[in-house]
């Protein structure tokens, strides 16, 4: 079980804590397990914590075992009032023992898996591929201390909801009609405290391509195989054995007790490592050392890839592309719980960083369609990769769409046919159902019409913005002009306002704030002309499109007149009136040469 942080201030240790006890805690034979933290930040208070945090483990584990404690993160379990009266005066009596032990710290012991703590070693100069880095770190260190056959990953802030995750899982990978059928198992994310909206939507797309070759690796809530992950085809499983060691030394670097154990575990064999695992202390040193991989295959061949800050598509990907298939494990309660994504300009910047991921991987030589083309990728998988990947590419034709109606009603011309002939109605008609069909799926759903409009709405916005700048990122880096980074998005116990857009004076709001000032100008001179001159250019099509567009930027209009967190700052205003100011200019000019 691997958790990764990455830093202390935006990925506060006590949610890594909850996180980490919630996996110690899950109902599997114990000495079967170990939790191995992967801290980017080298931070002492993320040390400290564990240490703490494994001295409360002791205590947490056997209660959470005793009574069967469904929400094992603690953080989550101990609200703040008690359990009903209803429950046995034994239960009550440990709980209260247990909430002043977890408020004071305290010490009796019981068997709790394995937990390391691992600071790889970081230097400038040495890239180290962020988190994609980070996770072939604990694959090594993990595959020298205890090299079980099957690793699950998180993120510091996706708890474990279900105890029983792990056993489902493992019954996903092992009781299945042919044992090596999944690469790997994923469990969809949701988080808590927030409406589960987008989390649904994200299980529904997960459902659909589970007929074909598996959900998408999603970077948390995912079990790997081992030996898939060492780089192993599905054509290779019958031909086990007899591994050379020089390719090994090539493909693994150049740690002979590491190689032992990528044999072991590429022969099929398992065990035999968890008896002494600081013996193996020295050796894991070495591996997590930044200069071990160079001349290895390691983010190239094996382990999670390196080249794209959507490393988790991309080693997905990869493995799809091989042949394999995954597993989707959708138990209930939910497997994982993580903070909710954020709103405002965090929430942007992660869509942004995703955008330019998923580009990163299209334009690559990974990409699906080659791997359709040469690999076993398949032609239907090739085509739910392409929906994902392109997703920065989709910000241009929405913006021609968005700019279509206001640049019709400037120049006095129409994109649409006239109300009156009867062409009208294949545009209305392909509008209507188009967004009748998807209301009938959020309904189907069990969502609300609300969320509907939301979503809708936010999915224009992010296009239009994040999606954008991310299309614009990924183009200066296949120029050479920039290079990737993996921005880590803030952690919040609590959110507020999930579904309200908040801004501030980052460049993401001004596209948004753009698009809502061209329409009132073209409002304005639209019925200005429509008073002098009678209407013959853009009929009411135009205007209907027009009036929708501001209805999806609305949060825009509203922050044109609003102060604080949801008013627009002036220098975003500044520069968006210039940019509409220009566009006005340019329809001007255009309608002036016609
Ligand atoms: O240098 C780094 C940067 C990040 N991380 C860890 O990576 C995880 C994901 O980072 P986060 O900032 O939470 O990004 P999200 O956008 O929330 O992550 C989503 O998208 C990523 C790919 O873009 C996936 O890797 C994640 O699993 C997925 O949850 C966290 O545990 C971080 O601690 C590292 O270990 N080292
Ligand atoms: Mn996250």
């Amino acid at each position: 079980m691997f958790v990764t942080t990455a830093d202390a201030e935006l990925e506060p240790p006590i949610i890594t804590v909850n996180t980490v006890l919630s996996l110690l805690a899950v109902d599997y034979p114990v000495h079967k397990l170990a939790c191995y933290v992967s801290d980017d930040a080298c931070s002492p208070l993320n040390f400290y914590s564990l240490v703490e945090a494994s001295k409360f483990a002791k205590l947490w584990v056997p209660f959470c075992k005793k009574y069967n404690v469904q929400i094992r993160a603690p953080f989550r379990y101990f609200p703040d009032s008690e359990p009903s009266d209803s429950s046995s005066g034994e239960l009550l009596q440990d709980w209260k023992n247990m909430k002043v032990i977890s408020e004071n710290r305290g010490g009796l012991s019981d068997e709790i898996p394995h937990l390391v703590y691992i600071s790889r070693e970081k230097r400038p100069k040495h890239p180290h591929h962020y988190k994609a880095g980070a996770m072939n770190v604990l694959t090594r260190v993990s595959g020298l201390m205890t090299n079980a056959p099957f690793m699950l990953n998180v993120d510091c802030d996706m708890y474990a909801n279900n105890p029983e995750i792990v056993l489902q899982a493992m019954c996903l990978h092992l009781g299945s009609k042919n044992e090596n059928e999944f690469a790997f198992i994923q469990s969809p994310q949701y988080f808590y405290d927030r409406p589960e909206n987008l989390c649904i939507l994200n299980e529904y797309i997960g459902k659909g391509i589970v007929g074909i070759q598996g959900p998408f690796y999603q970077g948390t809530g995912a079990f790997h195989r081992r030996d898939v992950v060492y780089g192993l085809c599905l054509d290779q499983i019958e031909h086990q054995g007899n591994i050379v060691e020089d390719e090994l030394l090539k493909k693994f670097g150049n740690s002979k007790e590491f190689i032992k154990s990528a044999a072991q575990t590429l022969e099929g064999k398992t065990g035999g490592y968890s008896s002494n695992i600081s013996r193996s202390l020295d050796e894991a040193h070495r591996v997590a050392d930044c200069g071990y991989e160079y001349g290895s295959s390691w983010g190239d061949e094996v382990g999670c890839l390196y080249g794209a800050t959507a490393e988790d598509n991309l080693t997905g990907l990869v493995i799809h592309s091989k042949g394999w298939r995954s597993g989707y494990c959708l138990p209930i309660p939910h497997a994982f719980l993580g903070c909710a994504s954020p709103s405002g300009p965090a929430g942007m910047r992660q869509q942004k960083r995703w955008a330019t991921g998923l580009l990163e991987i299209l334009f690559s030589k990974r990409n699906p369609i080659l791997a359709t083309l040469i690999g076993k990728l398949q032609f239907r998988q090739c085509l739910a990769y392409l929906w994902i990947l392109t997703w920065g590419l989709r910000s241009i034709p929405e913006l021609c769409y968005i700019a279509l109606p206001a640049y019709c009603i400037i120049t006095n011309s129409t994109f649409l046919p006239k109300v009156q002939e009867p062409t009208v109605l294949i545009p209305l008609a392909l509008f209507v159902i188009y967004k009748l069909y998807t209301l009938l799926e959020y309904i189907q759903a069990g969502l609300s019409i609300r969320s509907w409009w939301v979503n809708n709405c936010m999915a224009r916005i992010v296009t239009t913005s994040a999606w954008l700048f991310g299309l614009v990122n990924a183009a200066l880096e296949q120029f050479g002009f920039s290079e990737a980074v993996f921005e880590i998005t803030q952690k919040i116990h609590r959110p507020s306002d999930v579904d309200e857009v908040m801004f501030d004076d980052s460049p993401f709001f001004v596209p948004g704030t753009t698009i809502i000032l061209v329409h009132l100008a073209a409002w304005a001179t639209g019925l200005l002309r429509l008073q002098s001159q009678g209407a013959h250019g853009s009929g009411l099509g135009d205007y209907f499109c027009s009036v929708y567009v501001v209805l999806c930027f609305f949060p825009f209009l509203r922050g044109l007149f609003m102060t604080g967190k949801k008013g627009i700052p002036w220098s975003t205003i500044c520069k968006s009136t210039a940019l509409a100011l220009l566009f006005v200019q340019w329809c001007k000019m255009m309608s002036s040469v016609n």
